[in-house]
């Protein structure tokens, strides 16, 4: 079986940082296998505990340009009943990793491409690259989460925008309309998520797990229910260490100089 998706960690990375690289030339189209060894990849970073924070990286070229639209093509109404949810739910298994996710995105984020990125806390883009929602162009809409999470991060205007018409933004515009979180020259944009996540990979694991849990879960209901979430996780973090750890540095270094195992 083709190794498609690898877990990179050690070497030259930050301590606690791990790297899931897509690699499946030329455009890293998401076919079937590839989407299993991401999944499975999800779970080998959210279990393992030396893993801290997370780059998802598709190589120098692209990151990902959408479903295989050649294994697509061949998929019947019955084959896509019964693989809808799954690939969904896939995504939705990226998302929940308990841990800074950063999307490390060069060439084209399109289709799936994009939705995979939008699974990610944060998104680094190449100033060249190109980022979209296309298809509507192939006669069918987003279907990993493009159509939900989209909306919620760049609004419901600009996500109908993309979708309704499937046309590529630029870097820029994504910048500007916050589908992207910085956007540095294609040879920066994997030394710039390594740095974002080697931050975070030095960071409270349970406290960041918590901000996440508590962001995220707090997105798909009333303010009532995200504020009853926002206690219980506040309330739970009181029994750590790491709060331990960082009450008392405050008290005898001052703010900002607490390590946390
Ligand atoms: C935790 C577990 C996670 C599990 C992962 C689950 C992920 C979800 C995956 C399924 C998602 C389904 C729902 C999704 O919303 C549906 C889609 O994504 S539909 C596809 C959307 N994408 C597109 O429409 C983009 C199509 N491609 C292009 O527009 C262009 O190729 C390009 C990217 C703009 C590049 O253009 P060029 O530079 O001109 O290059 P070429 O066009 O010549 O392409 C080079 C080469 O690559 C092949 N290729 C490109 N894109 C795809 C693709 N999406 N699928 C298959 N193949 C693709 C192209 O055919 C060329 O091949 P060659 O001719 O050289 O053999």
């Amino acid at each position: 079986m083709a190794e498609l998706v690898r877990v990179e960690t050690g070497g030259t990375h930050p301590a606690g940082v791990a790297t899931i690289r897509l690699d499946r030339p030329p455009m890293n189209a998401l076919n079937t296998e590839l989407q299993e060894q991401l999944r499975a990849a999800a779970d080998d970073v959210s279990r393992d505990r030396a893993v801290r924070a997370i780059v998802l990286y598709g190589g120098e070229k692209v990151f990902a340009a959408g479903a295989d639209v050649k294994e697509f093509a061949g998929q019947s109404h019955e084959d896509m009943l019964r693989d809808a949810g799954r690939l969904s739910s896939a995504l939705s298994a990226l998302a929940a990793v308990p841990k800074p996710v950063i999307a490390a995105v060069t060439g084209y984020a399109l289709g799936g491409g994009c939705e995979l990125a939008l699974t990610a806390d944060f998104r680094v883009s190449a100033d060249n690259a190109k980022w979209g929602q296309p298809e509507i162009l192939l006669g069918i809409i987003p279907g990993a989460g493009g159509t939900q999470r989209l909306p919620r991060l760049i609004g419901p205007a600009k996500a109908k925008d993309l979708i309704y018409t499937g046309r590529f933004v630029d870097a820029d515009e994504a910048l500007a309309i916050g589908l992207v979180d910085a956007v540095v020259p294609a040879a920066e944009v994997y030394p710039t998520a390594l740095a974002m996540a080697a931050k975070f990979a030095t960071g409270p694991a349970l406290a960041l797990a918590a901000a996440k849990a508590a962001v995220d879960g707090g997105l798909d209901g009333d303010l009532g229910n995200g504020l009853r979430l926002e206690s219980h996780l506040f309330a739970s973090l009181f029994a750590t260490e790491d709060r331990a750890v960082g009450m008392r540095s405050f008290i005898e270094h001052g703010p900002g100089k607490a390590v946390f195992g």
